[in-house]
């Protein structure tokens, strides 16, 4: 039985997803699918060529067509165009979600039963959209962003201490936007709560700065986002799933009652195994966790009413 995944978008993340898991091995072959083809083609061969250097058995194929997808235990969609300065994320939403209809109108198909990783912004939304437009049962499709925004928060941490790196747990909760949920109470460093650590003040400029994160990036770069820890994140969940590890990660997935909300995509700890989201944990917030938790849904909802009224009515 082969590991096969899929990459669909060869841009910047998907190239450090792809080139990610051909440096471990994880999968046997990597089809990448972009609709510009010698983009495809030009990525998986510097791949496969980087994967042969350190005696890899991972082989990285540019797909000819769809057809090439079939039999992927995983696919990752990061299709989709990255925003510039100046820009939120959710200025992407309908100009993404057009490229989402055509990504998973062309899976369906070809890939009905294989577990999707969106990573295309404005994340939750677009999360919900696959969703939608494949029909799929909850478990088989995740949103990153979680494990981006904690790995994040813990590399702030470390910039605050000057010391701990390395044994950071950090946690964020909720959406992939301003609303996001940095969780310093649950965050530690090799097991010392933050607040034994650092000061009110300084927690608090912690949360902020992971809150803005990927805006700094943008603004750093300015012609488009972060992908060397947006695309290893996402590498981290493929290699949950293809190894049925059973390891809790915050993930993006669609709610159905948990933490009291239903329909809308938030991000959460899951447990991911070999199905996909197998198991969703609900961690116990404090009143004003739960307030923040409950303003992130929100935002997330404002934009899945937006695509509900101008992009599904329309199809
Ligand atoms: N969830 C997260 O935490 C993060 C999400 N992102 C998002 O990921 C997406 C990709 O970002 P980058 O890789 O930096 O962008 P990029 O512009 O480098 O790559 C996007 C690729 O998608 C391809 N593409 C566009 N439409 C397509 C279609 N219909 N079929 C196949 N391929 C198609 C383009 O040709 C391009 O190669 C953006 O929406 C960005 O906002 C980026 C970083 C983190
Ligand atoms: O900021 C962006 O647009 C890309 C992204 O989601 C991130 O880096 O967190």
């Amino acid at each position: 039985m082969t590991n096969k995944v899929s990459i669909i978008g060869a841009g910047n993340v998907g190239s450090i997803v792809g080139y990610s898991l051909a440096m471990q091995g994880l999968a046997h072959e990597i089809i990448l699918v972009d609709r510009d083809t010698d983009r495809a083609k030009g990525k998986a061969l510097d791949m496969s060529h980087a994967a042969s250097a350190v005696r890899s058995h991972s082989i990285v194929r540019a797909a000819e067509s769809y057809e090439d997808v079939r039999g992927s235990k995983v696919i990752i969609i990061t299709a989709g165009f990255p925003r510039k300065p100046g820009m939120t994320r959710e200025d992407l939403l309908l100009k993404n979600a057009e490229i989402m209809k055509d990504v998973v109108d062309n899976l369906k198909s070809v890939a009905p039963d294989a577990v999707i990783i969106v990573v295309s912004n404005p994340l939750d939304a677009m999360t919900y959209a696959a969703l939608k437009i494949g029909g799929f049962p909850r478990n088989q499709v995740l949103g990153m962003a979680g494990i981006l925004d904690s790995a994040r928060m813990a590399y702030f941490i470390y910039e605050k201490l000057g010391y701990g790196a390395g044994q950071i747990r950090a946690s964020v909760i909720g959406g992939h936007g301003d609303f996001m949920v940095p969780l310093p109470k649950y965050s530690t460093v090799a097991g010392v709560p933050l607040s034994d650590l650092l000061s009110q003040k300084e927690i608090e400029e912690v949360v902020e700065r992971t809150k803005h994160a990927g805006a700094e990036i943008v603004g750093y770069l300015k012609t488009g986002s972060a992908y060397f820890a947006p695309g290893k994140s996402t590498a981290i969940m493929v290699e949950a799933i293809l190894k049925d590890s059973k390891q809790i990660f915050p993930c993006a997935v669609l709610l159905d009652g948990e933490y009291g909300v239903k329909n809308v995509v938030n991000g959460v700890p899951v447990m991911l195994g070999s199905n996909g989201a197998e198991k969703v944990i609900e961690v116990t917030l404090d009143p004003c966790e739960r307030e923040l938790f409950r303003r992130s849904t929100d935002a997330v909802k404002e934009m899945i009413d937006v695509l509900e009224k101008d992009f599904f009515k329309e199809k």
